[in-house]
């Protein structure tokens, strides 16, 4: 038993100890793995350590590495924003007060947004706070700053005022609490219209007249073909109505009308130009409404919330008020001349239109910006032009012409024009000394011929001829109007005539045989002259000028066209008074015969200062036809020349012409420059008188016809016999025989008794003297005297009778002066005696009585007032009345 105990014992005892070895295996292998443990937690403790600041390294890294690229990115996006709104807002829309000044954008450009201070961006350079408002939108203005907005209101208006030309921005200030106090430096503006107050209460009137406005613009300016003003004037160029800007600062709350049209303006102003800036009223949410907010440190500008900016300080008093001025006294002095270019077509479109059924051309731009046209044909064939003296007749007149003759070519227009007011501005259509160029449709200018009313007579004489001429032509074609006559006869030249007439009263003054006649072809003008292209234009500043036609219903009924100056009285109907609130350079243009129902008001573009309108002269007169020859200019205060005259030049001495001889005498007043002709035949009565005491003209007289009567014998063939008799003749009377050279025999008071008895004696040989004898006696009344006495068988004056008498048939001419119509008669034989021997005469300073009474047919003389450098020429074999001369001036 104790064995199996002891075995038992052992076996337990070896099994401990197996257990007991197996576990401090274990423990050892426990302890082992505890210290790899151990060591192992402590490196990854130390590891862990580690990791936290490597990490904040790389974040703080990470993070200054965005910042540094974020800064450049701000400083970039300001720098181009900085840019942009210096763009945006050039010039006086930006620019510091210190130096500033206005700079308007042109009239196609919108004027942008305005700078009002800073917007608060640390770190970067300063961007500009702008807000938009002309054309753009409204501005409200809140918060708890009054300073604050004192400075924003001003730098606004100044800002807008210097970015639009004078008198483009309207501005109507509300301002109940100040009474205006807050624009006081803009008064200035009040002067010119530029700035209205409105009074308390007025806000309801106010708001009305800008929905007014706005409705206005909608149907007559833009009408449905642009959106807005801003669209018109970049399409066409021009700006017909101004902004009007209401600035609006607080008053009681609105009343629901008031809203509603507070509302209206917000949502359509903008298109129209129509703007509010507005304090302590409340404007509705609008995307054209910019809010700015003020508070003590700043203000915020959109939103909200709405971008932080620092405000500029408001701009200085004097610089207001100074700029307010300048710019009442700019509108004040009227608008800038439109420029003359906008009546004229491309170049490439120049005579290209055709005239067979009108004459149509723009005189200028209505508000709207539309052109203005004018028609001349069928309806209205006719204009009448009226406005007080400064008014821009001529200007308009010039305009007109400049408009149509850039249009029609000369083949399809004609111009004949008559100034009878002094000046010379209409010569510049005529080629000249310093400017060889010439209108290529101008026929015809008059000028000077104030005193010449026979200019205006025979320039409706002439159109006479021609509307008589045309009248044929149709009738031959069997048509009755001037487009029907063109279709029938394409070869034909039948361009339309426009006849202006300036200061057309004087033409008609008075009651003698001149006005009669040119009143009575001034209404057969008009009223058929419609029909055959024969236009005429008459302008006057004077309303007895229109009186003079008002006598005749029928003429003035043709005149439909009619145009009035600022101010023009009786040029449009009687109660049509759209001229008398006229601005300066704009017209009423009315083809209704005046009916206001037909006014239209145009803007006049400056057309007749030198430059405007030498360019196209210029470009018209290089296009002209090779064979276009310059208008004639009749300069009334201009001598003509006997060497110039075209009668003169085709004289002859080559015996070709087998007619009688003539002897040129002076130039007519006509539209031809032809000249006073006196044809010596050898029939009775062919001499001539020079009467009056004129010495210088009664040489001019005696030296053409002794001259032009030269020209057509050659050397040798003709007599000219010279006797002066008054030393004041003597150096002309002198020249004249030194002229004439071989022919020519010299008298004087000692041997014209000579003269006299050898030529009468001629007379009583049988035969024809082989060659003509021209007696030229200067001043032979004054050889009274000498002549009384005997010579031969006769008295030397009974000789002269004789000479007178029988001469003529002779080949024997007198061409004498005497220095008074009574004188000649007693050299004639006495009062009572016959005086047809002397079959023409040149009167000077004669009255018209005196040469009544056998001289003249009918009784009283002809209608003769004598005037400086003109004589009245009468021939009883070929005129009824008498011929206004100009003499030629003495050969140069
Ligand atoms: N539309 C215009 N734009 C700019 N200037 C103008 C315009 N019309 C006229 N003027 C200027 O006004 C002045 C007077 O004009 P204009 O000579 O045409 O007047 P008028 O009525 O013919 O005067 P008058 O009968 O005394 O000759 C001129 O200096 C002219 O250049």
């Amino acid at each position: 038993m104790a064995d199996r105990r002891a075995q038992l014992v052992t076996r337990v005892r070896g099994m401990l100890s197996d257990a007991l070895g197996a576990t401090r295996a274990r423990l050892a292998a426990a302890d082992a793995e505890l210290t790899a443990g151990q060591q192992r937690l402590t490196k990854v403790r130390r590891a862990a350590d580690a990791v936290p600041e490597r990490v904040g390294a790389e974040r703080d890294r990470r993070l200054a590495q965005l910042d540094t690229g974020q800064q450049a990115r701000i400083a970039d996006l300001a720098e181009r924003a900085a840019e942009a709104a210096r763009r945006e807002a050039p010039g006086a829309a930006s620019a510091d007060w210190s130096g500033w000044q206005p700079t308007p954008s042109g009239p196609a450009e919108p004027p942008g947004a305005v700078r009002v201070g800073t917007l608060r961006i640390p770190g970067t350079v300063p961007v500009p706070a702008l807000v938009p408002l002309l054309d753009a939108g409204h501005v409200h203005l809140s918060g708890a700053d009054l300073a604050g907005d004192e400075a924003v209101v001003p730098a606004l208006l100044l800002r807008s005022l210097g970015r639009t030309d004078p008198g483009a921005v309207r501005l109507i200030g509300y301002d109940p609490e100040h009474l205006g106090g807050g624009l006081a430096g803009f008064a200035p503006l009040t002067a010119a219209g530029l700035l209205t107050f409105v009074g308390p209460g007025g806000l309801g009137r106010l708001l009305d007249d800008l929905v007014e406005q706005i409705r206005r613009i909608n149907e007559t300016v833009l009408a449905g073909e642009y959106g807005s003003l801003r669209e018109l004037a970049a399409a066409t160029g021009r700006r017909p109505e101004p902004w009007r800007v209401a600035v609006l600062l607080g008053g009681d709350e609105l009343n629901r009308h008031e809203r509603g049209q507070l509302d209206r303006v917000v949502r359509t102003g903008t298109a129209c130009g129509v703007h509010l800036v507005v304090r302590g009223v409340p404007l509705p949410e609008h995307p054209t409404v910019t809010r700015i907010v003020i508070g003590r440190d700043g203000a915020r500008i959109g939103g909200p919330p709405g971008l932080a900016a620092r405000l500029d300080p408001p701009p200085p008093a004097p610089l207001v008020t100074e700029t307010c001025r300048t710019l009442a006294a700019t509108v004040n002095a009227g608008p800038a001349p439109a420029p003359f270019a906008e009546l004229l077509p491309p170049v490439e479109q120049m005579w290209q239109d055709d005239s067979a059924t009108g004459l149509t051309a723009p005189i200028g731009s209505a508000a709207n910006g539309r052109q203005v046209q004018l028609t001349l044909g069928d309806y209205p064939p006719h204009a009448l032009i009226g406005g007080p003296s400064g008014t821009g007749k001529t200007n308009l007149i010039f305009a007109w012409i400049g408009a149509l003759a850039a249009r029609y070519s000369p083949d399809q227009l004609e111009f004949y024009l008559l100034d009878f007011k002094e000046g010379v501005s209409f010569a510049r259509f005529a080629q000249g000394r310093r400017d060889p160029s010439w209108l290529p449709h101008m026929r015809l200018v008059g000028i000077n011929v104030n005193t010449d009313r026979e200019f205006g007579l025979a320039l409706l004489r002439f159109l006479a001829e021609e509307l008589r001429r045309r009248a044929d032509a149709a009738k031959k074609h069997e048509v009755t109007k001037l487009a029907e006559l063109r279709a029938v006869d394409p070869g034909g030249r039948w361009p339309r005539i426009v006849a202006v007439v300036d200061e057309f009263q004087m033409l008609l003054a008075g009651r003698d045989v001149v006005a009669r006649e040119a009143a009575d072809l001034l209404e057969d003008l008009a009223r058929r002259g419609r029909s055959q292209g024969i236009h005429l234009v008459l302008a006057s500043q004077d309303v007895r000028g229109i009186e003079a036609l008002w006598g005749r219903p029928a003429l003035v009924a043709q005149f439909t066209l009619r145009i009035a100056l600022p101010k023009a009285l009786r040029i449009l109907a009687e109660r049509n008074d759209a001229a008398q609130s006229l601005p300066r350079h704009h017209a009423v243009v009315n083809a209704e015969s005046g009916m206001a129902e037909g006014n239209q008001v145009a803007r006049i573009p400056s057309a007749s200062d030198w430059e405007s309108w030498s360019e196209l002269q210029h470009r018209l007169w290089r296009m002209r036809p090779p064979d276009a020859a310059p208008a004639r200019l009749f300069d009334g205060d201009a001598i003509p020349r006997l060497a110039e005259a075209p009668d003169f030049r085709a004289l002859r001495a080559d015996g070709t012409d087998r007619r009688a001889p003539v002897a040129l005498l002076g130039e007519i007043i006509d539209v031809q420059a032809r000249s006073a002709v006196l044809r010596l035949p050898r029939a009775p009565g062919r001499n001539l008188a020079v009467l009056g005491t004129r010495v210088d003209e009664a040489c001019a007289v005696l030296d053409a016809a002794a001259r032009s009567l030269a020209r057509q014998h050659a050397p040798g063939t003709a007599r000219f016999s010279i006797a002066c008799l008054d030393p004041d003749a003597d150096p002309a009377a002198r020249a004249l025989y030194e002229e004439l050279a071989d022919d020519a025999a010299w008298y004087d008071e000692e041997t014209v008794p000579e003269l006299m008895a050898e030529t009468a004696e001629g007379l009583g040989r049988a035969g024809t003297p082989s060659v003509p004898h021209y007696l030229l006696l200067f001043a032979v009344d004054a050889a009274a005297g000498q002549l009384a006495g005997p010579a031969g068988r006769r008295s030397g004056l009974e000789q002269l009778r004789r000479i007178l008498h029988d001469g003529p048939e002779r080949r024997t001419h007198v061409l004498a002066w005497w220095r008074g119509v009574a004188r000649m008669r007693v050299d004639l034989g006495g009062p009572a005696a016959r005086t047809d021997q002397i079959g023409a005469w040149v009167a000077l300073d004669v009255q018209g009585g005196e040469l009544s009474s056998s001289l003249y047919p009918g009784t009283g003389g002809p209608d003769w007032y004598p005037r400086p450098w003109r004589g009245l020429f009468f021939d009883r074999s070929v005129h009824r009345t008498g011929q206004v001369v100009i003499p030629y001036g003495p050969a140069r």
